[in-house]
Formats: structure tokens, C-alpha cells, sequence
């Protein structure tokens, strides 16, 4: 079987999904981070009146001469505006946020008067018409479209729903990934490490991806590698209604390698197996009803290299978030030689520094699929082209950044 692209590997996974999560309507406390399954129109008008934006007063522009004194007549403050009329030669002391009066059209800051807090003011310096004044509207107005469905909630987007009327709003309901981790070797962290034991670690990396990008990991723990055990753990995730399956180990040709003969077993259709990538190769995809299922390899380095580059953008796909098959790589410099690449992509563990030119990448030396200690050093993957030539230090490559 031939090597996939790592491009046509995401768009076949991304093409796998058979639509977004619903959309459920929650109250905007809990809604922080989560992903809007509507657009979100305004409901009012912000600000609803004209305001000042400054503490002084309000008066009308062709009076604010220096020297000019000007009468004050009364007073508007948030939430108690003046219900007069500022009429030539008069002022209202005003403060930040207060609706502007009647016949007024300008503010005077303080600073710029003098006799603060008397009867009567002076003018120091003049202002032209409507300065420190915010228009009704300025922000957003009444059936304005503020948010895009698939806009993550950010403080600055949960901010704007508020203010425009929204106690609650609606969002997709987060992706369900169950998480199986398989083979004999493993044992739990703090668990005891026989002779032929290693411990099993991929599974927090996941949840830790995929839970950043907005769905619930399901830890369904180890599956040993038999059939009667893995088909446990498989129907497992189907009965809770998992959105994908993500199988951690057992991808590749060896002789205990079951899982995806598991998977097939209980119906699924495959996707691809073998992708040109490295790390990340024995990687496999497929569907198993509405429950998309992932095969990574077991070697930790390679399951997170892929869960940043195929099931991070699959979790935006479940959470309708845009366009999830964009090129999340960015430029650099190469800080070393480097050889030409064969077939596969790869994806280099390298430090990252700023110089004058942009981002220098330097590849570590030691590249080994097991070494998750680089990886955790690593701050951005460098890419190498399937068939890359060789280059040269300082030649441009491109890099995804890591943390
Ligand atoms: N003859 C061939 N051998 C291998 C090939 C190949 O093409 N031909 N591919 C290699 C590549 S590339 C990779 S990557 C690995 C991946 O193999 P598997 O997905 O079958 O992974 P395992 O054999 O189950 O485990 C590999 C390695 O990772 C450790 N592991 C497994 N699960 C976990 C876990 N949850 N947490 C931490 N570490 C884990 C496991 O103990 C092994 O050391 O296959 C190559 N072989
Ligand atoms: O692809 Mo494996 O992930 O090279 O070690």
C-alpha cells in the first residue's frame, strides 16, 4: 500500500466528519471558549444615546472660545441624564458615559476649564464640534450581525454578546473523544513498572489536545492487545456516543499490532492506513457508523505530532469552526544543513529564536519517535518536504510553532 500525503490524509479525515455537533443554548457564564453554533445578531443599540467619553461639560462648540465664560446650568451623570436644554453661553458639568443633553453637541474636558465646580466656568482652550462626543450607535447597532457561527468565545466575543442583549447563546455541543490506549507493555503512572513494562503516557497528551481545542476526552484506559479485550473497549466508546475514537498504539505490521483488524471486525470502513509523514507513518482512519475512528501510533512523539496535525483540525471540523484544513505552518530559517528527505514529510523537533530576519529553527540532532523529553524542549516543528533537496543553514523552511 502506498504512502498517503499528509494533505490528502487531513482532507480524507476532515471529509470524514458527517456534520458538526448540535447546537445547545446555555447561559453566557458557561460559555467561555466554547463555539457558536449561530451567528449572533444585536439585539440593541450600543451606546443607545449619545455620551460623553470625558469628565467637563457639555456645551455647544461655537462657545468654547478662550477666555469665554460659560454658565453652568445642571448636571448629567451615568445613569441620570440632564432634562434641560443647554442653551448659547450655558454648560451642564458632565461626566464619562453620561448622556449628552439637549443643545449641546461638544465636551469640554476640565482641563481645559477653569472655575471646576463652580456656577460659572471659563474656557481655556477651545474644542470642535463633537470632540469626546460617542455617537448612538458608534459601537453596534440594533440587528447588526456581531458574531459569526464557528467564532470561538473569547473574552472580547463574550463580551460583545453581552453587551448586545444575550443571557445565553448557542453553541456546539462539545465533541466526545474517547481515548484507548493499547498494548501489553503499559501501566498507569504511579503504577508499578514491571521488567517488560513501559508507562503509558499518549493518553493525556491527547486529552490534553483535543480538550484544548473544545471537547470532552473520555479516558477508556488500556485495552491489551486481544481481540475480546479491544472489542470491549471499542463498543465502549460507541455506547457512550463518542464522536471519535482515537486508538493510541498497535498501527503498525507487527504481529500484535490488532487494532485495526478490531475496528474492522466490528464494521468499520477504512479511510487510509500509512500516511508519508514522519513521525507518524503506521497512522490509520476511519468510519465506524456516525463515530470516526483514529488509529495513532504508539510512539509518544508521533501520536502528539498527529494529534497537532489531523485531530486538532478534526475537533474544529466537529465544532463547525472555519476552514480546519488551513496551512497552520509559518516561515523561518533554517539554523543547520540540512540532507535531502525521501518520501515522507518530516516534521523536526527544533528550538526556536528570534533574530533580525524572523524565526531561526534548529533541528535537534536526535529525532527519535520515543523521545518525548525534545519534544516537551521542542518550540516549533520544522517541515521538510517530501524529496526535499538538501539546504543550506539559513535557507527558508517553514515551522509550526509549538508553545
Ligand atoms: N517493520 C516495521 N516496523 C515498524 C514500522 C514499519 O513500518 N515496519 N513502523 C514503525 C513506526 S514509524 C512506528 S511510529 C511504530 C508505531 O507502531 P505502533 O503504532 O504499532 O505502536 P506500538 O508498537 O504499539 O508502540 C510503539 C512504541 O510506543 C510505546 N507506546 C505504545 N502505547 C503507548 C502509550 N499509550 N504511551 C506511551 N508509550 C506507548 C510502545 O511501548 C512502543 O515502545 O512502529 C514502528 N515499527
Ligand atoms: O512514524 Mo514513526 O512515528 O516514524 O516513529
Amino acid at each position: 500500500m502506498s504512502l498517503t500525503p499528509v494533505k490528502v490524509a487531513l482532507q480524507a479525515l476532515l471529509d470524514s466528519v458527517p456534520g458538526p455537533t448540535s447546537v445547545e443554548i446555555i447561559p453566557l457564564a458557561s460559555c467561555a471558549e466554547r463555539v457558536l453554533g449561530a451567528d449572533i445578531i444585536a439585539l440593541r443599540t450600543q451606546p443607545p444615546f449619545a455620551n460623553s467619553a470625558m469628565d467637563g461639560y457639555a456645551a455647544r462648540a461655537a462657545d468654547l472660545t478662550p477666555a469665554k465664560e460659560l454658565r453652568v446650568i445642571g448636571e448629567s451623570a451615568a445613569g441620570r441624564a440632564f432634562a434641560g436644554t443647554v442653551g448659547p453661553g450655558e454648560a451642564i458639568r458632565i461626566f464619562t458615559g453620561a448622556p449628552m443633553p439637549q443643545g449641546a453637541d461638544t465636551i469640554l474636558i476640565q482641563e481645559n476649564a477653569d472655575g471646576v465646580g463652580g456656577a460659572v466656568i471659563r474656557v481655556r482652550e477651545g474644542a470642535e464640534p463633537g470632540r469626546f462626543v460617542r455617537p448612538a450607535g458608534l459601537d453596534f447597532r440594533e440587528g447588526d450581525l456581531l458574531l459569526p457561527a464557528g467564532r470561538r468565545l473569547d473574552s472580547a466575543a463574550l463580551g460583545l454578546a453581552a453587551a448586545a442583549g444575550h443571557p445565553a447563546l448557542p453553541v456546539r455541543r462539545k465533541p466526545l473523544v474517547a481515548i484507548l490506549a493499547t498494548g501489553d507493555e503499559l501501566v498507569l503512572p504511579g503504577e508499578v513498572v514491571g521488567p517488560d513494562q513501559i508507562v503509558a503516557s499518549n493518553s493525556y497528551s491527547l486529552a490534553a489536545i483535543v480538550e484544548a481545542i473544545g471537547a470532552t476526552a473520555l479516558d477508556l484506559g488500556i485495552a491489551r492487545d486481544n481481540h475480546p479485550d479491544l472489542a470491549a473497549k471499542i463498543e465502549q466508546a460507541r455506547a457512550a456516543g463518542a464522536d471519535v475514537l482515537i486508538t493510541l498504539g498497535g498501527a503498525s505490521v507487527g504481529a500484535h499490532d490488532l487494532v485495526q483488524e478490531a475496528l474492522k471486525r466490528q464494521g468499520m470502513e477504512l479511510g487510509f492506513w500509512k500516511i508519508a509523514m514522519r513521525p507518524g507513518k503506521p497512522m490509520m482512519m476511519g468510519r465506524l457508523g456516525a463515530m470516526v475512528a483514529v488509529g495513532l501510533p504508539g510512539n509518544p512523539v508521533s501520536s502528539i505530532v498527529c494529534g497537532h496535525l489531523f485531530v486538532a483540525p478534526l475537533i474544529e471540523a466537529l465544532l463547525g469552526m472555519p476552514d480546519p484544513a488551513r496551512d497552520r505552518s509559518e516561515p523561518a530559517l533554517l539554523g543547520i544543513d540540512m540532507p535531502a528527505n525521501d518520501e515522507r514529510e518530516d516534521y523536526l523537533r527544533a528550538d526556536l529564536q528570534h533574530i533580525e530576519a524572523g524565526w531561526l529553527a534548529t533541528p535537534f540532532a536526535k529525532q527519535d519517535s520515543s523521545m518525548l523529553g525534545n519534544l516537551a524542549r521542542a518550540r516549533a516543528l520544522v517541515i521538510r518536504p517530501a524529496h526535499a533537496e538538501p539546504a543550506k543553514e539559513g535557507a527558508p523552511c517553514r515551522i509550526i510553532r509549538l508553545r
